[in-house]
């Protein structure tokens, strides 16, 4: 397949900070490609370089083999950012029109109302009158509006309710199967489980991980074992146990991540902590994530 997006080496400083430190990464045509990673890691900025809205500092990004900035280039992208900004004056429906006239083939007017879900009077609203959530879905209309090759998507969902996150998750569905290319930000882990077949997973301005939910998932197999115990009693030795990189404590209960919880339920019982309560999990997706992206602070 051929490839769409290739990212070499780059970096980004803002104000002698490293936003995003050398990532490198190349996605091909028909790839569901879902970057995620906590506040801060560097996913809006490496998806504006992508997209030549902000000059890398460092290294080279190529969309369809050429510089993002260039007109032949940008006619293939659909693009949905954070902010939604709408043109004041017009109706939805001129506003999508006078979109659809910038592209040499656009989607038709009724294709655009079918895939993003606008209602008759979405259409005919003043487009600034637009409640946040309806905003989205114009946000989404325009990025369909002629007809990308590319679709690249910043937190998208934030703002929908349910049923309109679920329409708008039904689509991409459908633009995949139509070999369209889509990368999307997302904080919510089971958009990027149901509909990703792959993971970039971004940690202080570094991608630490890049598979598909499977395989990332595999990763984060470990499981958790919890329990209650008096706040002075030293937790040192079950550091040593193997995957255990940090301890926490929560609502009154430690929990520690681990490969080996059959270890740590007999130190638990030969260290003669009194521990109470004990619980064993296997990892969550949330948790896991937390293990994979949490940073030294914060363990005991
Ligand atoms: N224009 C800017 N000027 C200065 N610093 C910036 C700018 N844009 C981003 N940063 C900084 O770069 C780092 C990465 O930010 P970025 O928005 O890429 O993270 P993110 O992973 O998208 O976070 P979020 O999940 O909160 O949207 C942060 O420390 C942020 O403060």
């Amino acid at each position: 397949m051929r490839e769409i997006v290739s990212v070499k080496n780059v970096s980004k400083m803002f104000h002698g900070k490293k936003a995003v430190d050398d990532v490198s990464f190349s996605i091909k045509q028909g790839e569901v490609t879902a970057i995620l990673g906590p506040n801060g890691a560097g996913k809006s900025t490496t998806i504006h370089m992508l997209l030549g809205l902000v000059h890398p500092s460092e290294g080279e990004v190529a969309l369809f083999g050429q510089r993002p900035d260039l007109k032949e280039v940008r006619e293939k992208i659909g693009i949905m950012l954070q902010e939604v900004s709408v043109m004041p004056g017009l109706k939805v429906s001129e506003l999508l029109d006078l979109v659809r006239h910038y592209y040499p083939e656009p989607l038709a007017m009724e294709d655009l109302v079918r895939l993003t879900g606008l209602t008759e009077s979405d259409l005919k609203t003043m487009a600034e009158k637009l409640s946040g959530g309806q905003k989205r879905r114009l946000s989404f209309a325009l990025a369909l509006a002629g007809n990308p090759d590319l679709i690249v998507l910043d937190e998208p969902t934030v703002g929908m309710d349910t049923i309109a996150r679920k329409y708008f998750w039904d689509t991409i569905h459908a633009l995949a199967h139509q070999g369209k290319t889509i990368i999307f930000t997302t904080h919510y882990l089971e958009e990027a489980d149901d509909t990703a077949g792959r993971i970039l997973l971004f940690k202080e301005g570094r991608m630490i991980e890049d598979g598909s939910p499977e395989q990332i998932k595999a990763k984060l197999k470990k499981k958790t074992i919890s329990f209650i115990v008096d706040p002075s009693v030293s937790l040192e030795a079950f550091l040593k146990v193997s995957g255990v990189k940090h301890i926490f404590r929560r609502n009154g209960r430690v929990i520690i991540h681990t490969d080996d919880t059959d270890r740590i339920l007999y130190l638990l019982f030969e260290e003669k902590i009194g521990a109470r309560d004990i619980q064993i999990e296997s990892g969550k997706l949330e948790e896991a994530f937390e293990q994979l992206t949490v940073s030294q602070k914060g363990a005991i």
